[in-house]
């Protein structure tokens, strides 16, 4: 009996569409006034693809997310979004077409025209149905999958149930490009497996391409197609999962990650426990004489 591999392929939904959906070129990237946080940086995920994005605190991952979703002004060919630039295709975003869901309970939605308050003492349904332009139908399903009732205030409901109005606001408009910043921690283990399986559903059938930046890893076995793992900002893994060779058995990507994790770890600590180098004594380089005469 032959194996079935242990990842599924991308979805071949847009069949003659060669165009990827998301490319990140040589992408360098620093706040304001702080040292570099991305270093020469490529990626390129085909439609239909499911990104695991991965690494330590601090690695980048909110970072590299943010700049994908046009918050920060990259080189036009640095990051390109369906062919489009992120930051200066503003249409992007403002349709709907590419989509960021991030941790914090505040979020733009483009377009519904505002910055949306997560906390304040506003009903699920006014704010789900407040938003214009939804298919009803989808939004009838993600108000299911999410298992949300209609009348909770979100001032008066538990973290994990604002998150899942948070992130049915997030998925109203049909996406083509989604980008998840660890959106699902404080959700029980059935939303979670649920919402994975309606991603995959999404990729597969609509082309959707997602990004997902994570450290739970539950369920997450058999859920990319793509891979990224970074490290100081740097892409020390990407690509296709099958062309990452460590990560073709079932039931080891929590292992072969963690392995990476401590690796680096243990780098860090090494490189911290080294005693500081002395500054290195200054010599005057040789002149011939002729020159020493200039620095009188
Ligand atoms: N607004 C900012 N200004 C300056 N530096 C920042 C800013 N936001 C993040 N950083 C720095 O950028 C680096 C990457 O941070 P980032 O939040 O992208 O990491 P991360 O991989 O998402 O981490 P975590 O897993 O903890 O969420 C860190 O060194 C962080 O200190």
């Amino acid at each position: 009996m032959t194996a079935s591999p242990p990842f599924a392929a991308v979805a071949s939904v847009a069949e003659g569409d060669t165009q990827d959906s998301v490319v990140v070129s040589c992408l360098n990237f620093s706040f304001p006034f702080s040292a570099p946080v991305i270093h020469n940086l490529s990626l390129e995920l085909p439609r239909g693809s499911r990104c695991l994005l991965t690494g330590a605190n601090g690695a980048g991952k909110t970072s590299l997310l943010q700049v994908l979703a046009g918050k920060y002004m990259v080189g036009e060919d640095a990051v390109r979004i369906l062919g489009r630039p992120a930051f200066h295709d503003i249409q992007l975003v403002a349709s709907g077409e590419l989509s960021y869901l991030g941790p914090q309970w505040r979020r733009d939605i483009a377009f519904a025209g505002n910055n949306v308050p997560m906390q304040g003492d506003i009903g699920a349904g006014q704010m789900l149905f407040g938003v214009e332009g939804v298919d009803p139908a989808r939004r009838d399903r993600l108000i299911k999958l999410l298992d949300i009732d209609l009348s909770w205030r979100l001032n008066r409901v538990s973290d994990g149930q604002r998150r899942r109005v948070q992130i049915c606001m997030g998925l109203l408009k049909p996406y083509q490009v989604l980008l998840l910043d660890e959106i699902t921690v404080d959700m029980d283990v059935v939303g979670r497996l649920d919402l994975l399986a309606f991603f995959t559903e999404e990729c597969e059938e609509r082309g959707a391409t997602i990004i997902y930046a994570t450290h739970i890893f539950d369920g997450l076995e058999r859920w990319p197609t793509h891979f990224a793992y970074l490290e100081g900002g740097r892409m020390l893994k990407g690509g296709p999962m099958s062309g990452i060779p460590e990560l073709q058995t079932d039931g080891k990507l929590l292992h072969v990650v963690e392995g990476w994790l401590r690796i680096e770890k243990a780098e860090r600590r090494r490189l911290a426990a080294e005693p500081a180098k002395p500054a290195p004594k200054f010599t005057a380089p040789f002149m011939p004489s002729k020159h020493m005469a200039f620095f009188r």
